[in-house]
Parts: structure tokens; sequence; C-alpha cells
């Protein structure tokens, strides 16, 4: 992955409103062709730093390059290479999205023929409704669109899930899925990593405007464990699976085992297959808690340190 030159770098990123303190030194490299989680609760500075990417916010200081560029200079390619979805889509209009996403693709420079329509067919979105009468999550399909209609080379999108129902997010990350096999990026934002897990190569979380945590995300499914239990059809020896690969407090009962797994299960499962199985099951890592024990630990002093002076 690191082979990719990164499509966002950002060095010693930093802006206060006023007194108050969003971002208090932010570095992050966002590799070409990956899907990179921006992971943080409520005030954090997620937002403000998407801002400052997309040059609708100033930075106080820090050095910041979006596809090889400076922000503040590269405005018109930036609106053509980068699909944005804002936190919140202002949409008071009577006309329906059609025209607002007509009227958006010839800003950025063109839409592929049909591109808007298959879109809107993914998201269940009609394309004729008004767009001030549309609900919080209608909105949200607008949004998406207009952020990958012209098919840019990064996306950056604030909290796109929210609003969309279980069905739909499936949806939305395929999508994120497809721009990753093409070779481009995605820069996605959210307040918890299970949105993100499943798609996300890296993720990190932003705390009081600090980068607290940065994973990849192959390595912190390596670490994660999981409490498996097999059941046999005739009783099995401890000790065949104790010393097995990434096996680890494996106990008996009669033909049954339970053990946890960390990383994978390759070996646990070969030497399962032995003999014959009846039944088995898996507690899902939790990535979540691996990920934010790892923060706390890591972040925790950093984080208050800037808390202290934003407030
Ligand atoms: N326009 C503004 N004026 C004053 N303070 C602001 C402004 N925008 C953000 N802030 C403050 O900056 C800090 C970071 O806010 P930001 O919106 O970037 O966080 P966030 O991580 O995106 O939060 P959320 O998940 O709630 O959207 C917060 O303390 C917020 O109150």
């Amino acid at each position: 992955m690191n082979a990719h030159p990164p499509v966002i770098t950002c060095r010693a990123l930093a802006k206060s409103y006023g007194r108050r303190r969003a971002l208090a030194g932010v570095d992050l490299d966002v590799p070409e062709g990956t899907v990179f989680g921006f992971l943080g609760p409520n005030g954090a500075g997620k937002t403000t730093a998407i801002r400052i990417l997309l040059d609708l916010v100033r930075r106080d200081s820090g050095e910041v390059a979006v596809l090889g560029a400076d922000p503040r200079s590269g405005g018109v390619r930036l609106r053509r290479d980068v699909g944005y979805l804002p936190g919140e889509l202002p949409l008071a209009a009577r006309r329906p999205a059609r025209d607002l996403l007509a009227f958006l693709g010839r800003l950025r420079g063109g839409v592929p023929r049909g591109e808007v329509e298959r879109l809107a067919e993914r998201l269940h979105l009609d394309l004729d409704r008004p767009l001030r009468g549309l609900s919080k999550g209608d909105r949200q399909k607008v949004g998406l669109v207009q952020a990958f209609m012209h098919r840019p080379r990064l996306l950056v999108l604030d909290e796109p899930t929210s609003g969309l129902d279980p069905l739909l997010r499936q949806e939305f990350l395929d999508m994120v899925r497809e721009v990753r096999a093409e070779g481009r990026t995605v820069f996605m934002s959210s307040h918890v990593l299970s949105e993100v897990q499943d798609v996300a190569d890296r993720a990190a979380v932003i705390r009081a405007g600090r980068i607290a945590a940065l994973e990849d995300m192959d390595d912190l499914r390596e670490r994660a464990l999981r409490r498996v239990t097999l059941t046999f059809a005739e009783p099995v020896g401890a000790a065949e699976f104790a010393a097995l690969e990434h096996v680890r407090d494996a106990a008996v009962d009669g033909a049954t085992l339970t053990c946890t797994v960390e990383g994978s299960p390759d070996a646990l499962v070969k030497q399962a297959a032995r003999h014959t199985v009846l039944g088995l099951t898996s507690e899902e890592p939790d990535l979540e808690e691996l990920f934010f024990t790892h923060y706390t630990e890591g972040g925790a002093a950093r984080g208050a340190e800037a808390g202290d002076a934003g407030a």
C-alpha cells in the first residue's frame, strides 16, 4: 500500500475558531487507491479537517496537499477531480434533484452519460421529486450521487452513511469498493469504526483536534481475538489443538472444544477437519474495542492536552 503516492497529505494542520481550537496539529497521509476511514466523536475536528481539504475553510497553519496541490490554489481542478459529500447539503429548491445534478455536473466539467440515472437507481432515489420535500435519507442520496457522478479520482465523504437504511448502506459500501477497484481513493468520516471496518484499508481516529490512532485494518484484524467452539462426533484431546498456530486457551469437554483464536483460524480449521465436525460457532472479533483500547492508551494524554487548550 505504501507504494502508492499519497493523494492527501496534512502536516501540523491547525485551525481555531476564535479561542476554540478545532485542529491542534494533524498529520495524515492517504495513499492513492485506498479507502481511508476518518473516525472520531462529535466535535473532534473531522468536518473542519475535511473542509480545509476542499478549501471551504482556511487553515491557520500547517501544510496540506490534495492530489499534489495546495487546495488554496487548486480550486477548479479540485472540483473536477474530487467528489465531496458535505455533512449537510442545503437543498431548499422547488426544482427536482435531476436539475441540480445536471447543473453540478456542468460545473464539474461533465458527467458520463447515464451515470446519474445509474446511481439514482442503485440508491433508490427518485430524481423527479422536488428537492425541498425530500427526507433526510433522500437528501443524503442526492449528496452521494453528486459526489460519485463525475467519477472523481478522490472522494471525500463526510458521514456518508448517515440517514441511509441498512440495505442502502451495503449498496453504498459496494460503490466505495468499486471506486477502489478502479484505483481511485475514498476518504470518509464516521463516528464509529463498525461503519467503515469492512471497507476501509486504514483508519485514523481524531480526538480533540489530533490524530490519536492510525491503524491498518488488516493488522487490526490480525490482532483480533475470536472465541471459537467446535463440537465433534467423538471426544477429542486438548493437546492436538493447544499447540496449533494462533490458538490459545484450548479446553476440551468430551466432544466439545473451546479456544481463542488470534488472527487466522486456518490451522485450527485444518486440524478440526481431521475429525467429524457437528457444530462450529465463532464470535466475531470486536475490532471497535481493539481499536479504541489502543487509542485510549496511546492518545489519552495528548487528547486531554488538546482539549484543555481548546476549551
Ligand atoms: N464555524 C465554527 N465556529 C466556531 N466553532 C466551530 C465552527 N465549526 C466547528 N467549530 C468547533 O470546532 C470543533 C470541531 O468541530 P468539527 O465540526 O470539525 O467536528 P466533527 O468531528 O466534524 O464533529 P461532528 O461529528 O459533530 O460533525 C468543535 O469544538 C466545534 O464546536
